[in-house]
């Protein structure tokens, strides 16, 4: 499991860690762990050009002690100093070590050249980035932005803590910031590694303990290891194993509903019911004979002749017309679990709020699965910033909404109301992003909310098994590359995901 922390807890750890040790032993112990990952990622280390970016903060601190490192086992470090204002005790170290230094005049005249500072560092090995840790606020500033462009093709990048240029709390990235190759983060994960788009920018992130004693994490990114699912007992019938009933499709959107329910049966249901008007129940019968179906009349008023189920999965292709509010209403009016997905959100966002409010004033567990541009609607804000800044409106979304919300996009996060940490899924893959994977998503998390997970796990572990299911459907040999997946592909490869889960305790 992966924690992450916000600015505040980690500085907090670390005034009070600070306040026990002799000074400066915090920063040897980052650069120590900075310098053994970049020794690790270079191999040999005799020769090899490494430059340090270095700003004007402790992160800045840490690159200067970590080239130092590398300078004493042979490595020929210059360091870029891209503030007036530099970390001395660092600077001095390196120098002893014999590193170079290119002053901020020098690189200030460097960078207002026509060629820039590309010539200059041509040949580097390594690059550690040292701009900005958890201290970065904002757009990258004065020399950081173009020293940030000009930076070598072709040298892989480290960075320090967090990549100078993505905020640390949130993962918003304001204009230029570093793509590494790694990130090697110091005593926690920050949230702005996890969540995209700051988590596309620090690529394998590792981490180095340097002793924090942290509190409750806000950010909680699950491994494979950690998704751990009911299985079938010798005593489980199909009813105690879990009963979906999806209510899903109309006459435009006919293949949502097939891929809802593949999603539900794939997702280990004990069995799926399934209704709707004649002509998609005759498509879903056709493809899913394992489903139980129901025809219902578009005027039809109440549920109760689809049979009991233990959660309801509500929206997939449903449309926004009088047949799709009744069936919202109906299932968010029964007593058992409730996923509200796809038009089934669109239906919400179209109603009165005191009418909202009222709908999912629920005894039982809600659960609303987004995309930025659903959620725009339900919270009648931008998608764009939706998609800017993710953690602040899933929190908010939850908290305003009263359920369990899953933001899709290219991380996924589940909040819960309350001061909970937020969910991050980090199996996700861009071949996801391909129409009918929300609406196989959703029948999964179905699956898992009728199974009786909580509704905060059975949105995340099902966001995690997709996830895992897409990377398995468009690689399954890692050796060769990957291919385009459809939603009906990820759909088959939920069971190769299933099985990669830890095995049970017990039988
Ligand atoms: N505390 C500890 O015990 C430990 C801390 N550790 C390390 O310290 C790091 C935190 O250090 P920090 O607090 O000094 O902040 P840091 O990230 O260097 O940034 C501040 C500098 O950046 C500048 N700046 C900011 N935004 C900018 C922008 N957009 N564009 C341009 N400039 C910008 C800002 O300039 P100013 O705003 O003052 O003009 C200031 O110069 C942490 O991430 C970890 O690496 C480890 O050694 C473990 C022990
Ligand atoms: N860039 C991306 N990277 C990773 N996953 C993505 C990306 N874009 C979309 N996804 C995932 O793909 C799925 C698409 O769902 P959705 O938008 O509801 O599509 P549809 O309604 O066509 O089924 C979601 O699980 C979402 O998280
Ligand atoms: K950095």
């Amino acid at each position: 499991m992966r924690h992450a922390h916000s600015v505040e807890k980690v500085r907090a750890a670390e005034a009070e860690l600070m306040a026990r040790l002799p000074e400066g032993a915090l920063m040897q112990r980052a650069a120590a762990g900075l310098a053994s990952v970049c020794a690790r990622l270079l191999g040999r280390l005799y020769g090899t050009r490494v430059l340090l970016l270095v700003g004007g903060g402790n992160n800045g601190g840490d690159a200067l002690y970590a080239g130092a490192r590398l300078a004493r086992r042979g490595a020929r470090v210059t360091a870029a100093l891209a503030s007036p204002r530099i970390h001395e005790e660092g600077l001095a170290d390196l120098r002893a070590a014999g590193g170079r230094v290119l002053s901020f005049a020098l690189l200030e005249e460097l960078l207002s050249t026509d060629g820039g500072a590309v010539g200059t560092f041509a040949g580097t090995d390594l690059v550690i980035d040292g701009l900005t840790g958890i201290g970065g606020r904002g757009a990258l500033r004065g020399l950081y932005a173009p020293l940030v462009r000009d930076l070598p093709e072709d040298a892989a990048v480290v960075a320090c803590d967090v990549p100078s240029g993505v905020d640390a709390d949130t993962g918003e990235v304001e204009g230029e910031a570093v793509r590494a190759d790694v990130t090697v983060t110091f005593g926690t994960f920050k949230p702005g590694l996890l969540i995209d788009p700051g988590a596309s920018y620090a690529g394998v992130v590792e981490l180095v303990d340097i002793g924090l004693d942290l509190p409750e994490p806000d950010v909680i990114a699950h491994t494979t290891a950690d998704v751990r699912l009911p299985r079938p007992l010798p005593e489980s019938d199909k009813y105690r194993r879990g009963v979906v009933g999806v209510l899903a499709g109309s006459s435009e959107f006919t293949g949502a509903a097939v891929l809802a329910v593949g999603g539900a049966l794939h997702g280990g249901a004990g069995m799926v019911r399934f209704a709707s008007s004649e002509p998609v129940v005759e498509l879903v019968r056709g493809r899913w004979p394992e489903a139980v179906t129901t025809s219902l009349p578009s005027d039809a008023q109440s549920l109760e002749p689809v049979g009991r189920v233990q959660a309801w999965v509500v929206g997939p292709g449903l449309s926004v017309d009088s047949r799709a509010h009744r069936l919202v209403h109906a299932a968010l009016e029964s007593d058992v679990p409730v996923l509200v997905d796809a038009d089934g959100l669109n239906v919400l966002a179209g109603m009165s709020e005191p009418l909202r409010r009222g709908l999912l004033d629920r005894a039982a567990p809600t659960v609303l699965t987004p995309h930025a541009g659903e959620l725009a609607r339900l919270l009648g804000a931008d998608r764009s910033d939706i998609e800017a800044r993710r953690l602040a409106h899933v929190r908010r979304a939850a908290d305003e909404l009263g359920a369990t919300v899953l933001l899709k996009g290219s991380t996924t996060l589940v909040a819960a109301p309350g001061a909970h940490p937020v969910l991050a899924n980090l199996t996700g893959t861009p071949w996801l992003a391909t129409a009918g994977t929300g609406d196989v998503l959703s029948g999964l998390i179905g699956a898992l909310l009728a199974a009786g997970l909580p509704a905060p796990e059975a949105a995340a572990h099902g966001a995690h098994l997709h996830g895992l299911a897409a990377r398995l459907a468009a690689a399954p040999d890692p050796a060769l590359s990957p291919a385009p997946v459809t939603a009906f592909d990820v759909l088959t490869s939920l069971p190769a995901a299933l099985r990669r889960l830890p095995a049970p305790a017990s039988p």
